[in-house]
């Protein structure tokens, strides 16, 4: 599996405000630039965090770029994948929706009344991990799916979990010109964070994109 962590961040790090309410950072060029990233994927993943806080709908916009995707045999829209261990996406949440697949990765956790709802609703779902989801299990088991390309949009928990469990390959973060600030806001990667054994990265460009830089990085490891 080939991981990449997408994000636009403030330049003091953050993602969005302390209320978590959805900021624009990245700029018409930038939000372009992703939606590149997500037709060149076959996932789009991010934590129940941003569905709760966003509702995004993680499908790509441009025409010509969905057409190419059919025209190389992939679905339309690359799968929508939710790491939700118990199960928490509203049941009118977007990502319900028939504009793509939508797979939902719980834990033994998950209840299920839980698990019908989410099935009843059309979506698949993925069990790995007794309390949180197991990501290098349920990465595996997308694999199966044929999901071999992951593009991870936030947020900031999941991206720790992931830096954490050494899953991630590339990391693309769009600095934007704008300060957040808050101690509760959101930033890059939170969860519990690195004391030692820090992830160490690689630059591999600096990109000037609307008024912000587009910093991308090779991880190379704990
Ligand atoms: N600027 C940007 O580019 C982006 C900004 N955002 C912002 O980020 C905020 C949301 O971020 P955040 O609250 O961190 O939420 P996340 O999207 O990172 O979701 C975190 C949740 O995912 C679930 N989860 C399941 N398994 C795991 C695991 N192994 N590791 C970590 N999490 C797991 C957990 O809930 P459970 O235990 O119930 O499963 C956890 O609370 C919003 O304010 C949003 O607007 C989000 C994306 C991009
Ligand atoms: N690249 C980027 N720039 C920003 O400024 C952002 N706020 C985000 N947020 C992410 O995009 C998702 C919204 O996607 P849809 O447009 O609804 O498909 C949101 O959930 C964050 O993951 N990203």
């Amino acid at each position: 599996m080939h991981v990449i962590v997408n994000a636009a961040m403030s330049v003091d790090g953050k993602l969005s405000t302390r209320h978590r309410e959805q900021v624009a950072i990245s700029g018409a060029e930038d939000f372009d630039r992703v939606d590149a990233l997500r037709a060149d994927s076959d996932a789009v993943m991010v934590g129940v965090g941003t569905v709760l806080a966003d509702d995004p709908s993680l499908t790509v916009d441009d025409r010509e770029r969905i057409d190419a995707r059919t025209e190389r045999g992939d679905p339309p829209q690359p799968a929508r994948v939710i790491a939700d261990s118990r199960l928490r996406t509203p049941t009118d949440a977007t990502v319900y929706d028939d504009a793509a697949e939508t797979i939902l990765l719980a834990s033994d956790t998950a209840t299920d009344q839980a698990l019908t709802e989410a099935r009843t609703k059309g979506a698949t779902v993925v069990t790995a991990g007794e309390d949180r989801v197991d990501l290098s299990v349920a990465f595996d088991r997308l694999e199966t799916h044929g999901i071999e390309q992951v593009m991870v949009e936030g947020g900031g928990e999941l991206v720790f979990s992931l830096f954490e469990a050494g899953l991630v390959d590339e990391l693309s973060v769009f600095v934007g010109s704008i300060m957040i600030g808050g101690r509760d806001a959101p930033t890059l990667s939170d969860g519990d964070g690195f004391t030692d054994r820090f992830p160490q990265l690689r630059l591999r460009d600096i990109e000037r994109i609307d008024d912000g830089a587009l910093l991308r990085y090779h991880v190379s490891g704990r």
